[in-house]
């Protein structure tokens, strides 16, 4: 039989006595108390699996102790309520606010004994239970996290780019507020993967997550990964002279991350290209057509020859920033 915690309330010492050394005998851990202010008091520390409570005590009886007792713990503790009152409707009335079993004084040590058997064996069942729902929890967590997360680089997934997107469009888009979307990408990321292997263009974009979680750290921020060597930045409430600064933060915090590109062929350090789009969302605008707008931008900076960034208004007057 499974050892039970069991906490008991009972106002006459003589029957708290008598029950704690035949439970004790049982092999049980038992703490008996004198009132139910005192059950209420230790019942958090205590965590008993299962709870004695005799009906007739003085201030608080044992049906109105259940009663607090069963709206303030939702979790299911099983209740047997002790009574010298062997009465059909008080049995009713204990079952009925939530008692699950009623045991007859001056308790008999079998009857104790086999009612004690079927309780340990719910007990068991409970913390089975319990532990099942801890471990689905910490699942459910796990599987969020990866619904939502790119595996390599651990930043936000293209998933839940476009929601975040979809929902900062809504928001701007009713408060009145500027939007700014970049897409980067690196540049000659294929010469660095030819010559230095694809292990280290996988750490090279981890390096460049991390710096981008530093970078996009405040609130209203969003960066993740939109693909390959791609990644997206969403600031709220930013208009185009703030992405202008923006961009520019950005551009110096890779250069001071400073990952060696020999083989680039516009510098010796990796850089990126940026574009970026910033305006006011009438919360009508489809994602696949910023993306393709600031994607657009993009291939601008790329072709004005890379390290740099274009940025617009949407729909677009284009602006190029390639000083250093
Ligand atoms: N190591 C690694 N490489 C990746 C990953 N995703 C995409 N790539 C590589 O990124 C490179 C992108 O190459 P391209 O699209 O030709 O672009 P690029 O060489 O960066 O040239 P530009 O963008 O024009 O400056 C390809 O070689 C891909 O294999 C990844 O997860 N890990």
């Amino acid at each position: 039989m499974g050892v039970m915690r069991i906490l008991m309330a009972d106002d006459i010492a003589s029957e708290r006595l008598y029950l704690t050394a035949c439970l004790t005998n049982l092999g049980h851990h038992v703490k008996s108390v004198s009132s139910g202010a005192e059950l209420l008091k230790c019942y958090s520390e205590f965590q008993p699996d299962l709870l004695l409570i005799d009906i007739e005590m003085p201030e608080q009886n044992g049906i109105e102790l259940v009663h607090t007792i069963r709206l303030q713990y939702p979790e299911w503790v099983p209740i047997i309520f002790l009574s010298g009152l062997n009465e059909p409707h008080v049995i009713a009335k204990a079952i009925e606010v939530g008692g699950d079993d009623y045991l007859v004084k001056p308790v008999n040590p079998i009857i104790l004994a086999a009612k004690m058997q079927a309780m340990s064996r719910i007990a068991v069942m409970r913390q089975r239970l319990e532990h099942t729902t801890v471990q689905l929890q910490k699942v459910n967590k796990l599987l969020l996290e990866q619904v939502n997360e790119d595996p390599l680089t651990k930043l936000a997934n293209r998933r839940y780019l476009d929601q975040k997107l979809k929902e900062f469009i809504a928001l701007h888009g009713r408060n009145s507020l500027p939007l700014t979307i970049i897409l980067l990408d690196v540049d000659f990321f294929k010469l660095f993967n030819d010559f230095q292997g694809h292990i280290e263009g996988d750490n090279c974009l981890k390096l460049l997550s991390s710096n981008l979680k530093r970078t996009f750290n405040r609130a209203g921020e969003v960066c993740g990964r939109y693909g390959g060597e791609e990644f997206i930045v969403l600031i709220c409430n930013c208009d185009e002279k703030q992405a202008i600064k923006e961009c520019q933060r950005l551009k110096d915090s890779i250069r001071r991350l400073a990952i060696p590109h020999e083989n680039s062929l516009i510098s010796d350090k990796l850089t990126v290209s940026q574009g970026a789009i910033s305006w006011v969302p009438t919360g009508l605008e489809l994602v696949e057509n910023l993306y393709q707008a600031v994607d657009t931008l993009l291939y601008q900076a790329k072709e004005n020859g890379r390290d740099q960034f274009v940025t617009s208004e949407y729909p677009y007057s284009l602006v190029s920033h390639n000083e250093n």
